[in-house]
């Protein structure tokens, strides 16, 4: 961790009728760290994804990636910035490749202009070498080279939840958002999860913030953790502090950690 700001939200909060799925929560994610949120369900994880990733406005509040104000801007301006998710409910393309899936992911890095992807000049020939060997490398590390010509739909639950990082990957973020990535595995298979987060953590140089249910899995992988409650933040710090602060016991984890 190198200390510096990443994420900054201030009060940020966003109702649904007369409902406060988050409300005015203040917190700053740091580089480099693995950053974790847990909570109750309901209690506005995903909400606050969707507000970090541009999804839904938020009602007040800011958010700043590093010096840059996000509060207003849309979803594809975010993802360049390099803000990648997945999803809660996996959202692949299933009617195509494991392949094509990650080349989708790339697609802000398409930079070269119209014309001379029309003419299929040699520096768009080699950006696209580029951008498939990066899809190749990511796939290896996800463990799915072998599934490459495989249609998405077809691969069994956790290699689609391991795809989606791939796909999410492919943008080259530098500050990775999964939701739920365990969600559905086994023991084994969450801690397998577990330890290729860190590895890609580690070798891609991310800034990693998880919402995850299993709260051993969290409280091994994180640096820090927020704790949400009716979309309020009641607290926040290393797992430890977490772990043994009497609000989390009281709202959330009723003595059981
Ligand atoms: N689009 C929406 N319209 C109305 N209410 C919503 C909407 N999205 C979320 N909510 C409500 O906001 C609250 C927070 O939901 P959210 O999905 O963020 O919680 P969560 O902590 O991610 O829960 P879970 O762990 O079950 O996924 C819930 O009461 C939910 O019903």
């Amino acid at each position: 961790m190198s200390g510096a700001a990443v994420l900054t939200l201030r009060e940020v909060s966003r109702t649904f009728g007369g409902l406060k799925a988050v409300d005015r929560v203040s917190l700053t994610v740091e580089e480099g760290e693995i950053f974790g949120i847990i909570g109750p369900n309901g209690a506005g994880k995903t909400t606050l994804f969707n507000l970090l990733t541009g999804l839904i406005p938020l009602t007040s509040g800011d958010i700043y990636f590093q010096q840059q104000r996000l509060t207003h801007a849309p979803p594809h301006q975010i993802a360049a910035l390099g803000i990648a998710r997945t999803f809660q409910n996996i959202r692949l393309f299933k009617e195509m490749t494991v392949w094509q899936n990650v080349r989708l992911g790339q697609h802000r890095h398409g930079s070269t202009q119209f014309w001379a992807n029309l003419l299929n000049t040699p520096a768009v020939q080699q950006q696209q070498r580029r951008l498939a060997d990066r899809a190749t490398e990511l796939l290896y590390w996800l463990g799915l080279y072998d599934r490459r010509d495989e249609l998405a739909g077809n691969l069994p639950y956790g290699e689609q939840r391991r795809l989606e990082i791939a796909r999410a990957l492919a943008l080259q973020p530098k500050v990775l958002l999964l939701d739920e990535p365990a969600a559905g595995m086994n023991p084994a298979e969450k801690q397998a999860l577990c330890e290729l987060i860190d590895r890609l953590h580690e070798a891609f140089q991310l800034t990693v913030i998880v919402i995850e249910h299993h709260v051993p899995l969290v409280m091994n992988l994180c640096d820090r953790i927020a704790v949400l409650d009716f979309g309020q933040l009641i607290a926040l710090g290393d797992p430890l502090r977490v772990k043994n602060d009497p609000k989390v016991i009281e709202a959330y984890l009723g003595g059981d950690v």
